[in-house]
């Protein structure tokens, strides 16, 4: 058995959160004979439905495997009132939850990130936990959170908390990669959206407001972009008042709908002093190329919009079949990176 330092320094190298659970998974699960351990994701099922969760890592076999489903998706997803003490530390924001049977002993310990519990760690036994073994088992788990709220913090933008471009290209790249790799006859057909989303005119915003209220709207559209998407799609800050969605739609009617409600929803917000304002939105198939040509694609179809009235949704396959991206490639002032 490794010691348990060595465990946390490997823990904490990751910079991965799937793979540090599955390091915090695999640390735990020395702790103790007959020990089971399970980290648990929390989601809504969809806007506004209830509070689920699902398996995303477990032992078996004396190993840590993951699921291979979305969470949307999982087949071992389950409601979260099914495990009633478990609902009843979250709704309290308690930092731990028990439960005790003849046959088993459950410990769950919510991680919470701000005032959010994403995910819990399961551990489980067939008798009680001893308080020495409880007391390193909450240290591991404190470790744990403590690394997990550092690494999110790294991920987001300061001003609006959605994740920050770097992160949108580390995931983004892991994604596409994932996505090739499972472009096996029979594979599920890859159902995301790159959607760019730019607020209209913003600089005059600034510019008639000041950057206080610049700032305001940015962090009022932040929110409304949280509420208006599911919890498995990404929503990331690119920089200045641009923003990014990777979205996920069975259809592409599904996605422009989507993102047309955002965009209508935006339109039809009285923004506290500025009032009224719009944003563009350009989008393409998250697949079929490097994620540079994708991010491109979209980015295109925003200029498009851009140029053609603002306030208004642009699918880039739509413009290329139309003719219409021809002609504005040869003027785009584009820039990729
Ligand atoms: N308040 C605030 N402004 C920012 C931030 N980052 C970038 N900006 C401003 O965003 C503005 C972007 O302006 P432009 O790129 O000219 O675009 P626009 O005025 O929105 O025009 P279109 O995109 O063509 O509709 C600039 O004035 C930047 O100073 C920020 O974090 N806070």
């Amino acid at each position: 058995m490794k010691p348990l330092l060595q465990n946390l320094a490997e823990m904490t190298a990751h910079r991965d959160h799937l793979r540090l659970e599955v390091s915090v998974l695999s640390t735990l699960l020395h702790q103790g004979r007959d020990l089971r351990v399970r980290a648990l994701e929390l989601f809504r099922d969809g806007r506004g439905g209830p509070a689920m969760l699902r398996p995303r890592s477990w032992s078996e076999g004396g190993q840590i495997v993951s699921s291979r489903h979305e969470a949307a998706d999982d087949p071992q997803a389950l409601e979260l009132a099914q495990l009633p003490e478990l609902a009843k530390c979250i709704a309290a924001g308690a930092r731990s939850a028990t439960r005790a049977s003849a046959e088993e002993h459950v410990l769950w310990l919510p991680v919470w990130l701000t005032d959010q519990a994403h995910a819990c760690l399961e551990v489980s036994q067939p008798r009680p936990f001893k308080r020495h073994q409880r007391d390193v088992i909450t240290a591991v788990f404190m470790v744990y959170q403590n690394y997990q709220s550092l690494l999110d913090y790294s991920e987001r933008d300061a001003l609006t908390g959605l994740l920050n471009r770097k992160t949108f290209d580390e995931q983004f790249a892991r994604k596409s990669a994932g996505a090739q790799n499972a472009a096996a006859p029979g594979a599920q057909p890859v159902s995301d959206w790159l959607a760019v989303v730019d607020i209209d005119h913003f600089k005059q915003v600034n510019d008639r407001f000041g950057h206080l209220y610049g700032d305001e709207v940015l962090i009022l559209v932040a929110n409304r972009l949280r509420s208006q998407f599911r919890s498995q799609d990404r929503i990331f800050r690119f920089g200045g008042e641009e923003f990014v969605v990777l979205l996920r739609a069975s259809t592409l009617e599904q996605a422009r709908q989507a993102l047309d409600r955002l965009r209508a929803a935006i339109a039809g917000h009285e923004f506290p002093q500025v009032g009224q304002i719009t944003v563009s939105i350009g989008f393409a198939a998250a697949h079929g190329g490097a994620p540079v040509e994708i991010l491109g694609r979209a980015d295109q179809a925003l200029y498009h919009a851009k140029e053609h009235g603002r306030d208004q949704v642009c699918y880039y396959d739509d413009l290329l079949a139309s003719g219409a991206l021809g002609r504005q490639v040869e003027h785009s002032e584009v820039d990729l990176f």
